[in-house]
């Protein structure tokens, strides 16, 4: 990996274009270097790599995984930072931007068959959407590296039996190993965002933990939609009572536990039982 290039502050970068950052796409540019490198790091791209940039902005991180010797393919949905990344980074044969919405691009097709890395600093209205095409698209991955928001982090790396781990901490590590990065505080950005945040590295499993089968799916739901309940009342409401008692008992499970206790591996076979005829 080459070192970083020279860095410019973005603010500079959006008074040379003459922009403000719009609420409308959530706009909070990083402008900690620290931040920009350590996720550089984390990503470590061999020389040449294609990676996967989501919302590139002003093109900071671009330009920082440009200067390890990265190829990048950004998806920006802002048609005015399109032009200014076109303007900054346009002669850099190794950088390409696509106009288009992150939490729907077609991952797979991008990927042409290879395993590709990804980065990404969006809109943290959209990281269930971002996250839900990353787990789709798992195979078509070879490392992730994502800022959310620090609660997303704190669910995203929980184990059972916590207060943080939920439907989506089941979902995703059924599929990755989490790995947390980096804390960011609100200063690194501009504007400084309300919340706290954090950049996490996902790597798909070779085997995944679970299957996404239609019962697993319910299973999970059942299991943290009344997190309260004992998992033979929780899932007895999602698919009777006589079909729930059947399969935790086929599972293995004691039907008093209640579901967020449960491993992904539990859970996994608790779906595959209510599957069974
Ligand atoms: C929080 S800013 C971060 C920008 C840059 N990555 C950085 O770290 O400075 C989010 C970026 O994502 C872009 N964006 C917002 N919604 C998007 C979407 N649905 N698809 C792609 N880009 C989006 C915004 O225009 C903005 O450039």
């Amino acid at each position: 990996m080459s070192s970083a290039p020279e860095w410019e502050d973005p603010r500079k970068v959006l008074a040379r274009h003459g922009l403000a950052p719009k609420k409308a796409f959530s706009q909070n540019f990083l402008v900690s270097r620290h931040v920009v490198d350590g996720i550089v790091r984390a990503i470590a791209p061999r020389d040449g790599e294609r990676v996967i940039e989501l919302g590139p902005g002003l093109g900071t991180l671009t330009g920082a995984l440009l200067g390890a010797g990265a190829r990048v393919v950004a998806i920006e949905k802002d048609r005015e930072m399109i032009a200014v990344l076109r303007a900054e980074l346009g002669s850099n044969e190794r950088f390409e931007v696509i106009e288009g919405d992150a939490a729907a691009v077609d991952l797979a097709t991008l990927a042409g068959g290879e395993r590709i890395a990804l980065a990404g600093n969006l809109p943290y209205a959209i990281t269930g959407g971002i996250v839900r095409n990353l787990c789709e698209h798992a195979a078509s991955l070879s490392r992730a590296v994502i800022m959310v928001q620090k609660e997303v982090r704190d669910r995203l790396i929980a184990k059972p039996d916590t207060n943080d781990y939920g439907a989506l901490t089941v979902f995703v590590q059924a599929r990755f190993d989490v790995k947390p990065v980096l804390k960011v505080p609100a200063g690194s950005f501009h504007p400084p965002p309300k919340v706290e945040s954090a950049v996490v590295m996902l790597v798909p499993r070779d085997v995944p933990r679970a299957e996404e089968t239609d019962a697993f799916r319910t299973v999970v739901r059942a299991a943290f939609q009344a997190r309260r309940k004992t998992l033979r009342n929780a899932l007895g409401q999602a698919v009777g009572v006589e079909r729930a008692e059947r399969a935790l008992a086929a599972a293995g499970i004691d039907p008093k536990r209640r579901g967020e206790t449960l491993s992904i591996e539990e859970l996994a076979k608790v779906g595959e039982a209510i599957e069974a005829p």
